[in-house]
């Protein structure tokens, strides 16, 4: 359709750099005076690279400003946001006059009263002498046409909204509901969304994890490096202990890195303090090869990398280690010891040379810190957990540079993983300006 152009005047072009990255931000005033906002990434009109994710968003104060838990509506701004910027493609246009499903938001404040005494979020609308839904879409579909955007895959779980803006001519080829943290304060909320207003029951990770993991699919060789450490750095108490410094969400990221790899190297104080599988098991995946970076093969052999079978393990040792008989699915390979261990490079061309292209570098900090200051990692994902420890086992650990111009700033993005973040540094160009050159 091509009336919309009366519905919406464009009135600003500008930008907004945010914690998800560098968005065109555009703002918008309708027919009724109400002022809207666009964030946008790419280009939106052109045909060639399938058409854009864009969410259609509710304002909602409450969760959008203040982070309430009673919606999930800022959780829904945030995994638009971050898929749009992981993708490099798409928008999230933000419609004012919609808060509290378009009654505004002293009467949604009136219906949270008459849901703490019990009804719920259809009802209480009714109650009031409201719809349950008293949104509409012109503006919305009039932006898009604006932008080009009539084609669009559709970020959100609500088939209404989709059904809208197909009848105002904005063609919808696809409608995902991105995924977002289950919270025991939004359940109820979310439970009536799906029984009383259709809206889809499962959301859809795929998205998501493709903007999270995208970059790293596939079959060509790359070096990951990854480490869970505290907010001031370390990955363990003095104790050695640091099982559960992290969270579960983690732990699903981690398995989802193995099952992306050929094989996952730890050094042998990893394999001493935790124990490790080395497994995926948090998803479904291939189990790597097991790698056990071990000079002096000190790894007891009852760890069990070398007693379980439950995937191939490889044990590098010095070349002169000695070493008990062991099991069917171990292989030993010996490599030459530099001043302080095996050269990074070293090990990854041994690697490289049966097939196992693809190496996650899991643990712990040494190991980590000696690759990353080799220059040998491709993508650094370092999840930072919101605990200090004052002191223990240090995480990510290089030399450094005397004057912080001298940093190692590489591109990064970062998304949640329950109460963690998670960095990704992209090193992939940055290796000469990594911490190896600094
Ligand atoms: N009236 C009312 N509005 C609410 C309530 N909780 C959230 N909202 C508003 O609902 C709007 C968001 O609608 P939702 O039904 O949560 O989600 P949706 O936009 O339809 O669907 P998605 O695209 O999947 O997020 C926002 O404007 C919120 O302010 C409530 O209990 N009562
Ligand atoms: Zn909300």
């Amino acid at each position: 359709m091509t009336t919309h152009s009366s519905v919406v005047t464009r009135v600003a072009t500008t930008s907004l750099p945010c914690r998800y990255g560098v968005f065109d931000m555009l703002g918008f005033i309708d027919d009724a005076g109400i002022e809207h906002v666009v964030l946008a990434q790419g280009d939106l009109a052109s045909d060639e690279a399938g058409p854009p994710m864009v969410r259609v968003h509710s304002e909602c104060l409450t969760g959008d400003g203040f982070g309430s838990w009673r919606c999930d509506c800022g959780d829904q701004l945030d995994a638009a946001l971050a898929t749009i910027a992981a993708v490099g493609r798409g928008a999230v246009v933000y419609l004012r006059g919609h808060e509290g499903r378009g009654i505004g938001l002293a009467e949604k404040l009136r219906a949270y009263e008459l849901q703490d005494a019990g009804m719920d979020t259809v009802d209480a609308n009714l109650a009031l002498g409201h719809e349950e839904d008293a949104r509409t879409y012109h503006a919305a579909a009039a932006i898009l046409a604006s932008l080009g955007a009539t084609r669009i895959s559709l970020l959100s779980g609500n088939p209404a909204k989709q059904l809208a803006l197909e009848a105002l001519g904005i063609e919808v080829v696809g409608r995902h509901n991105l995924a977002v943290p289950t919270r025991a304060e939004n359940e109820r909320y979310l439970a009536t969304k799906r029984a009383r207003m259709r809206h889809d029951p499962a959301a859809d990770t795929d998205l998501e994890l493709l903007g999270r993991y995208g970059d790293i699919t596939g079959t060509d060789p790359v070096v990951i490096a990854q480490m869970g450490q505290s907010a001031d750095g370390f990955i363990a108490a003095r104790s050695g202990d640091g099982a559960e410094l992290t969270s579960v969400e983690d732990r699903e990221h981690l398995h989802r890195l193995r099952a992306l790899v050929d094989a996952v190297v730890v050094g042998a104080s990893t394999v001493a303090a935790d124990d490790p599988r080395l497994t995926v098991r948090s998803v479904t995946g291939a189990d790597p090869v097991r790698v056990v970076v071990d000079p002096s093969a000190r790894t007891s052999p009852a760890a069990r990398v070398l007693t379980d079978g439950a995937a191939p393990t490889l044990w590098l040792v010095g070349e002169d280690a000695p070493i008990p008989s062991v099991p069917a699915h171990v292989t030993v390979l010996r490599l030459p010891e530099q001043r302080d261990g095996f050269a990074p490079a070293a090990i990854l061309a041994r690697l490289a040379e049966r097939g196992l292209g693809r190496v996650l570098i899991e643990g712990g900090g040494r190991t980590v810190s000696r690759f990353l200051t080799a220059g040998a990692i491709d993508h650094l994902f370092l999840t930072v957990a919101p605990v200090l420890i004052g002191d223990g086992v240090p995480g990510v650990r290089f030399s450094g540079a005397d004057r912080l111009d001298g940093a190692v700033r590489p591109p990064s993005r970062s998304f949640p993983l329950g109460p963690d973040t998670c960095l990704h540094f992209d090193l992939r160009t940055g290796r000469a300006k990594g911490p190896a050159a600094a």
